[in-house]
This record gives C-alpha cells, sequence and structure tokens, in this order.
C-alpha cells in the first residue's frame, strides 16, 4: 500500500494540470474569468478548477455564472469556486484576485476579421479592465477578447486613468499561437510535441502573427516553401477552425488549454518558480510598435524580463517590417477608444 507521501507525490506526477500546465501545485491563488460562462470560459474554468495552485475560482459573466459555478463547485478539487452575474457583484467577484483572466466578449463569424470585432468588445473590455483597475489593482490581468492588438492597450489606459498602471501585470494572450506553432511543427517533423517550444512573436491577427521558427527547440529546418506554408498556416489557423465551425463560433477548447496554461505559469512565476517564459503582448520597447509579443520572463511581479526579439533570420526581420504598421494602427484605435469622450483628451498616452 502507498504511504499518503507517496501517493501525494504519484498524484501530482500523474495530474493533467502539473504535468501541462503549472509546476506549482501549493499556492493560494484567486484567480477571476470574466466571461466563464461562454465557449472559452467554461472550459477555461473547468481546466483553472483543476489547477491544485488555485484555492479561489471567481466566476463571473453577464449570464448563466450560477448554474456553471454550481456545475464546477462538484469537482473533487481544492479550488473553491463562487458565481458572480452582472455589474452590481463585479467588485465582490475581483476583490483580492491574483490573476483575473478575460474571455468575455463577441467571437468572430466566417469572414470576419478580429478587428470587426472592435466596436462590440472594446467597450465591454474598457468597462471589465475599469474594474480590474479600481478594485484589484495589483492582479495580473490576462486579456483573451479580441481584437487583442487593441484591447490591451484599451486595458492599459484604463489602469493608467486610475493612476494603478503597471505594464509589467498587463498582457494579451498569444498562447494559443505558440500552442499551434508547436503542434503544426511536431506534426511536420514526427517530434513529440510536449518537447517541440516555437516562439511566436508580434500581436494576434493575421500577418502581425510572427512564428519564430529559426529559434524553434528543438532547431528544425524547413525547405523555403515549406516555412513559409507553414507561418501561413500558423497565421490563419484561427480561421481554419472559425471555417471549420462553420458559423458557431471560433477557437475554444484550444484557446481554453492555451489560457490555463499561460495562467498556470503567471501562478508559477508568482509563486518564484524559476525560468518560466511565455510569449504575449505587452507594452515593449523591443521594436517600433508600443506593444508587441516576445518572450517574456515572469515573475512575482508580472514581467521581470522581457528576452526581446532574439536573433532572427531575414524572412522573420521581413514578417515584423510588414506586421508593425498593422500593429501601431490597432494599437492607436484602442488607446483613442479608451480616451473619447475624456474631457482633456490627450495625443500622447
Ligand atoms: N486571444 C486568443 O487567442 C483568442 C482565441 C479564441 C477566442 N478569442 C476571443 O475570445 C472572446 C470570447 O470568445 P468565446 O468563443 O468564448 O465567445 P462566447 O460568445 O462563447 O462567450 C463570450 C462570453 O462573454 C460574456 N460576456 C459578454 N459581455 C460581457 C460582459 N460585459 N461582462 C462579462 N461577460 C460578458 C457572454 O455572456 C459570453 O458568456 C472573443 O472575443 C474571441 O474572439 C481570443
Ligand atoms: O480566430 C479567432 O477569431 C479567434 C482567435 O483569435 C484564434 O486565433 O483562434
Amino acid at each position: 500500500m502507498l504511504s499518503l507521501v507517496a501517493r501525494q507525490r504519484f498524484l501530482q506526477s500523474t495530474c493533467i494540470f502539473t504535468r501541462h500546465f503549472s509546476k506549482t501545485s501549493q499556492s493560494n491563488a484567486k484567480v477571476a474569468v470574466l466571461g466563464a460562462s461562454g465557449g472559452i470560459g467554461q472550459p477555461l474554468s473547468l481546466l483553472l478548477k483543476i489547477n491544485p495552485a488555485i484555492t479561489k475560482l471567481a466566476l463571473y459573466d453577464i449570464a448563466n455564472t450560477v448554474g456553471v459555478a454550481a456545475d464546477l463547485s462538484h469537482c473533487s478539487t481544492v479550488a473553491q469556486v463562487t458565481g458572480y452575474e452582472g455589474a452590481s457583484q463585479l467588485r465582490e467577484c475581483l476583490e483580492g484576485c491574483d490573476v483575473v483572466v478575460i474571455p468575455a466578449g463577441v467571437p468572430r463569424k466566417p469572414g470576419m476579421t478580429r478587428d470587426d470585432l472592435f466596436n462590440t468588445n472594446a467597450g465591454i473590455v474598457r468597462d471589465l479592465a475599469d474594474a480590474c483597475a479600481q478594485y484589484c489593482p495589483k492582479a495580473m490581468i490576462c486579456v483573451i477578447c479580441n481584437p487583442v492588438n487593441s484591447t490591451v492597450p484599451i486595458a492599459s489606459e484604463m489602469f493608467k486613468k486610475r493612476g494603478v498602471y503597471d505594464p509589467n501585470r498587463i498582457f494579451g494572450v498569444t498562447t494559443l499561437d505558440i500552442v499551434r506553432s508547436d503542434t503544426f511543427i511536431s506534426q511536420a517533423k514526427g517530434l513529440d510535441v510536449s518537447q517541440v517550444n516555437c516562439p511566436v512573436i508580434g500581436g494576434h491577427s493575421g500577418t502581425t502573427i510572427i512564428p519564430v521558427i529559426s529559434q524553434c527547440s528543438p532547431p528544425v529546418n524547413f525547405p523555403l516553401d515549406v516555412h513559409e506554408k507553414l507561418t501561413a498556416r500558423i497565421q490563419n489557423a484561427g480561421t481554419e477552425v472559425l471555417e471549420a465551425k462553420a458559423g458557431t463560433g471560433s477557437a475554444t477548447l484550444s484557446m481554453a488549454y492555451a489560457g490555463a496554461r499561460f495562467v498556470g505559469s503567471v501562478i508559477d512565476g508568482l509563486n518564484g518558480v524559476d525560468g518560466i517564459v511565455e510569449c504575449a503582448f505587452v507594452r515593449s520597447d523591443e521594436t517600433e510598435a508600443k506593444y508587441f509579443s516576445t518572450p517574456l520572463l515572469l515573475g512575482k511581479n508580472g514581467v521581470e524580463k522581457n528576452l526581446g526579439l532574439g536573433k532572427l533570420v531575414d524572412i522573420e526581420v521581413d514578417l515584423i517590417k510588414a506586421a508593425i504598421p498593422e500593429l501601431k494602427k490597432n494599437i492607436e484605435k484602442g488607446e483613442e477608444f479608451a480616451h473619447a469622450g475624456d474631457v482633456h483628451a490627450q495625443a500622447n498616452y
């Protein structure tokens, strides 16, 4: 018979969560999911419920959270689940949060770009970020809602307006791009996907998604035409799912997987685990674009160090050049939106 300690070790080593998403099994993190009843929100909340590092899971949405929370609360894992519904309950949901994830917002339909979601989603992120700035200003904010290239600047401006902005704590979640590139590369090369790590930098839309295949670990080489096809597939992978779902939504399950991995890494960083690196779309001085995704060393205060662009090959340099104008446009659009209606609106945000 296994001793108690041996049994705990066995459970930890086989636990799906600690193997896939997080190195920390002991902590006391409170995590809120805003948009928890949605296509991403539900599976993401399930994956967070099985993260042993999360002891409080606060689920917020404008509808159906009571049922989702009741359902999840029956899972025999440590996190205590609480549901919050409607703006009047947002403050209670957010108070004491270490991490807030925001998948709230409408998804694309076939034929739409992510920027086409701006008119609906910008206001959702503005209001949720403003609430975070008031009720959990020190929390790590993980924005999933599209268009990420604009919603991250919006969230940042709301924190600035409340005087609590810390650029190291606001992230646009681009992990799905990395998950996809790891998967496609491992399939193309017959590698064990768990050992493949290919950074994806830039932003999260079309040509702003820049896979850095030359920095893949383990190193991989493709003929130029295959390299270009692979890059195009990674850039269009969201549309691939959108079209396969034929009008019923965009990526939800793979996004939940990617979001749970990112939140797990942020919590590992908060818990002082060494060497936690994830790419994310953050305030950045690496290029001419004010926000840019690169590999980041995560720690107790969010971004400990921006690991930068690293060594690039010509094809990747060209992809960055092509992405910068679009990124700048998306970022400015978000910043202007956040300040529309300000009495003393300033151009220098
Ligand atoms: N960053 C990425 O890689 C990535 C990947 C996939 C999807 N997304 C984006 O994530 C968002 C959500 O996608 P989905 O498929 O889950 O959509 P969905 O429509 O299934 O779910 C959205 C949820 O948000 C809720 N919601 C709407 N307004 C809200 C508000 N003001 N406060 C709280 N909740 C609110 C809705 O009630 C719904 O439950 C979309 O914008 C989508 O484009 C991003
Ligand atoms: O493609 C979308 O609209 C959703 C998401 O950004 C994705 O990459 O799957």
